[in-house]
């Protein structure tokens, strides 16, 4: 049978691409249990919103969310029974890149092909059960959850809000914007722990922002934030541009657009680009609606605030300060090696930035090839050749892929938490210079 010979009962070993052939790694895990409860939780949440999607799409569409629901059914039983991966069959231009990736791979498996690959894919398959419908083309399955987590998410935006809008206000006097920064990109690395394909949909309470950032200091494993900051402050590169590869909508988002305006208010960049979704993704994962959307929740809030912070921001869309960017690569089964060669003007409008930050856990894995390293392989050797620009990520431990940590921290939190890289507890705060700027 397929599953016998495409599953190891073994560890990851070093260095190796992370796969749920390793029966013991959290790459198994995922795929047999989390991805398939990730699919039953977005069927049970169309069901339940049956109603509203035919008074908002039609009656035919209400008919066509049973087809999506059968498709997606099916894809569960794929997955769980470990079935070989087919193709995407829709003429969408990523459906080529995916179909072309699968061919170059005999016969691969959910549980045998590479933990990223099958994850993305699953991801894929679920935009093209709606692809292939006439009335719920547009339909995101996963915007309910989006919205309910912004929701959710009012009290600690409002705390981060009046913090960050003071600051903003009198931006010229203070004198310490190097420390508010960096206080600002903490605030922002655990914006990252808001994220609901890891809370399993549990949309969480964000927390007091303040608290936290005094409680996790200790949880930060590896701070560049000093570089970071001397990248992000060095008015006298020839490019003024600063891009933010974001993450998740909701909280994350929010602490996301208040660092950006940090950082555009104290003429750290003159512009900046926010690289968003094309597809529904990875459950929380931002796209253009769910940008515009929070702008307009914003706008519109009872929170003096927030609503003053949803119009600056607004206006910086308007006046193209910022400027949301959105392109396929992003959501691509493959990590960021592949960028220069597969997407060479993704890769030359990164290298245009003089700083990019990577937000979040797959963004990391896609940075550093989505293998386990031993944890102490520095980050430049981890990017295999990617480096359009200097960059740092800001992101919260959810998986296997580790590099840049100091042999100390690694052997105490191997011997303290044994499964420390799966609790999202512990946070990276990773700086890289430019490796390779695309000729
Ligand atoms: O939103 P982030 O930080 O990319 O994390 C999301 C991802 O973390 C993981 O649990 C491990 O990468 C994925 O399965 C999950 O979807």
């Amino acid at each position: 049978k397929a599953d016998d010979i495409t599953i190891m009962d073994m560890v990851t070993p070093i260095n190796a691409s992370l796969s749920a052939f390793y029966k013991r790694s959290f790459a198994y895990y995922t795929v047999k249990d989390r991805l398939p409860r990730i699919l039953t939780q977005t069927i049970d949440i169309l069901v339940r919103h049956k109603d509203n999607i035919g008074d908002e799409y039609g009656k035919e569409a209400k008919e066509e969310l049973k087809t999506v629901i059968g498709e997606m059914s099916k894809l569960k039983y794929e997955i769980q029974t470990n079935k070989t991966m087919r193709n995407i069959e829709t003429d969408a231009p990523d459906a080529q890149f995916y179909n072309e990736y699968l061919a170059k791979q005999t016969n691969i498996t959910y549980f045998s092909a590479i933990w990223l690959h099958t994850e993305c894919y699953m991801y894929r398959r679920l935009r093209e059960t709606f692809e292939l419908t006439t009335h719920l083309k547009t339909y995101d399955p996963f915007r309910v959850q989006k919205q309910e987590s912004f929701a959710n998410s009012s009290e600690p935006m409002a705390q981060l809000g009046a913090y960050v809008l003071k600051l903003l206000n009198n931006a010229s006097e203070t004198k310490n914007t190097k420390e508010e920064f960096i206080k600002l990109l903490k605030l922002n690395l655990w914006g990252n722990k808001c994220d609901l394909s890891f809370t399993n949909g549990v949309v969480e309470d964000a927390g007091d922002p303040f608290q936290m950032l005094t409680n996790l200091e200790s949880y930060i494993l590896s701070d560049d934030s000093e570089k970071v900051w001397e990248a992000v402050s060095d008015l006298g590169h020839e490019s003024q541009i600063i891009d933010i590869v974001v993450d998740n909508a909701g909280y994350e988002a929010f602490t996301d657009l208040c660092i950006a305006d940090f950082i555009v208010s104290n003429g750290l960049a003159q512009s900046m680009r926010l690289y968003v979704k094309a597809i529904p993704w990875f459950v929380s994962d931002l796209m253009v609606f769910d940008f515009n959307w929070t702008l307009e929740q914003l706008r519109k809030s009872d929170d003096d605030n927030l609503r003053e912070l949803g119009a600056r921001w607004t206006d910086y869309v308007k006046n193209k300060v910022w400027t949301v960017v959105e392109d396929d690569f992003f959501t691509y089964p493959v990590d960021y090696s592949y960028m220069a060669e597969v997407r060479p003007k993704l890769y030359k409008q990164l290298s245009e930035a003089k700083f990019i930050i990577f937000k979040g856990d797959l963004n990391y894995r896609k940075l550093f090839g989505e293998k386990n390293w031993d944890p102490t392989t520095p980050c430049n050797v981890a990017l295999q050749g990617f480096g359009p620009s200097k960059l740092c990520t800001l992101r919260t431990v959810k998986c296997h892929v580790i590099c840049g940590l100091n042999g100390s921290v690694a052997n105490r939190m191997e011997r303290a938490e044994p499964n420390w890289m799966e609790t999202g507890n512990y946070g990276l705060i990773q700086y890289t210079d430019k490796i390779n700027p695309l000729a």
